[in-house]
């Protein structure tokens, strides 16, 4: 398969970041733009027999939304190429609620969905947006209202849990695409509801854009520039909050006295980006608003909260707190139940083990660990825990002790080891689970956002 040099060199620039062969993933709909970055791709490990391509194969995944009677046949054409391409297929079915608001965004988040579990850690999903999609996401963004996080609308390399999305066509126009497409004789599919304009995006690439671009010809390089300032200025906005907020707390707060100093812009990007670290959706400025006003200047043994979507931010004592109310543990405030030690989701964080989110976690010892079947419990009232060198104590004087506030002290993890406690992840380590040595640490922690 040839393909022009530049192309090959695209794929090469969008993928320098790796430090070596890793297997790559591409989202294939069958499109124009996925069909010419999967045509894209094999001419480049073609090109490279002994480089990264080459090391690991190509997979493509198609999502069939079964949303339109096309789907099945689309869902064929895409097979056809990759066989015809020798390119290793996964075709995999999704059920749309199609009751929902935003059909396009239900579908979107069913994608993410299988990608999330088709992708590996350290792996590479590849999308085919391009710089029109760039330009019509900015201007989305921009009806929206969004400050410069949003508005930097996609980057070519982002990460996603913990995975890589490349986006390798970002600084190509579609016109490029199809002339791409036509002259090496590629087959796509069409998607009708690409002529819809009552979806937004369409209306932007149907009606408005094209009109513009006849005003101002360089439109789709001026503002797709737009958006990588934006980039740079939402990175430096991020670095200037992981100053302010300083050493993360292992309960997830935030201390009143680390926002305190700062002017009001300073202290909402603080808040801002707390709350992005732990997957919160950022909130409006009526809610930060809301948050300054209810929570933060509530008197001290008030106990203020706000809400906004499934979100919502309490106080104790002088640090904040955010939730989310839809995971077990966020309104009912108590677990009634214990379950086997596996990565878990709760209402402020997710609890994982081996991997450390900040410095002041205590490690417990693997081998000890080892020694009895690990389990995650919850606490029912009466549990005693017994910390190295002191006699021992309640559980609930333990958590009032370290000011944990109410509302997590039924939703805190409790690790046992057998019918023994090992520890509290985050806060301590049990008389006889300590670490012999460093080697033998393991931490047990709280991943934000997880
Ligand atoms: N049905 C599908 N199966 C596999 N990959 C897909 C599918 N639809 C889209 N993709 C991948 O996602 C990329 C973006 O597609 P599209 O522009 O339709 O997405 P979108 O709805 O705007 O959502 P987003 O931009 O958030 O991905 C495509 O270029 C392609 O790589």
């Amino acid at each position: 398969m040839n393909t022009d040099n530049t192309y090959i060199q695209l794929i090469e620039q969008a993928l320098a970041f790796m430090p070596g062969p890793c297997r790559i993933h591409v989202g294939y709909s069958g499109g124009l733009d996925s069909t010419v970055l999967l045509h894209m791709l094999v001419a480049w490990q073609q090109a490279r027999p002994s480089g990264r391509g080459k090391a690991q194969p190509l997979r493509a995944i198609h999502v069939n939304h079964q949303l339109l009677p096309q789907a099945q046949s689309w869902q064929q054409h895409c097979q056809q190429v990759c066989k015809q391409w020798q390119v290793e297929l996964d075709c995999l079915t999704v059920t749309v609620d199609q009751g929902a608001a935003s059909l396009e965004q239900q579908a979107r988040l069913a994608r993410y969905h299988c990608f999330d579990e088709q992708v590996g850690a350290g792996e590479v999903l590849m999308l085919a947006h391009h710089r029109d999609d760039q330009v019509e996401t900015l201007l989305q963004r921009l009806a929206r209202g969004s400050g410069p996080l949003g508005l930097g609308a996609m980057a070519r390399v982002s990460q996603r849990r913990d995975y890589r999305v490349v986006r390798p066509l970002l600084e190509l126009d579609r016109e490029q695409l199809e002339r791409y497409a036509n002259h090496h004789k590629l087959k796509w599919i069409e998607d009708p509801s690409n002529q819809d304009d009552s979806f937004e995006r369409n209306f932007l690439r149907n009606r408005i854009l094209p009109r513009w671009r006849q005003q101002h010809p360089r439109l789709n390089q001026t503002l797709a520039r737009s958006a990588r300032l934006c980039q740079e200025s939402s990175e430096l906005l991020a670095q200037l909050a992981e100053l302010d907020l300083g050493l993360p707390r292992a309960d997830g707060g935030l201390s009143l006295s680390r926002l305190e100093p700062l002017s009001s812009p300073r202290r909402n990007n603080l808040l801002r980006y707390w709350l992005r670290q732990q997957g919160f959706q950022p909130p409006s400025e009526v809610v930060l608003g809301r948050i300054e006003a209810e929570v933060m200047m509530a008197a001290e043994d008030a106990q203020p909260r706000v809400e906004w979507g499934s979100c919502c931010v309490r106080r104790f004592q002088s640090v904040l707190y955010c939730m989310d109310l839809n995971l077990p543990g966020g309104e009912q405030e108590s677990i009634p139940f214990s379950i086997p030690f596996e990565p878990i989701r709760l209402p402020y964080g997710c609890l994982s083990g081996g991997l450390g989110s900040n410095g002041q976690s205590t490690p417990f010892s693997r081998e000890v660990l080892r020694q009895a079947p690990l389990c995650i419990g919850f606490r029912q009232g009466g549990e005693r825990l017994t910390m190295p060198g002191r006699p021992s104590k309640p559980l609930k004087d333990i958590f009032q002790e370290m000011g944990v506030p109410p509302w997590l002290r039924g939703i805190w993890p409790i690790v046992y080891s057998g019918e023994r406690i090992a520890g509290l992840p985050g806060l301590l380590v049990c008389a006889g689970f300590e670490p012999h040595s460093r080697e033998d640490g393991l931490l047990l922690d709280w991943v934000r956002g997880g």
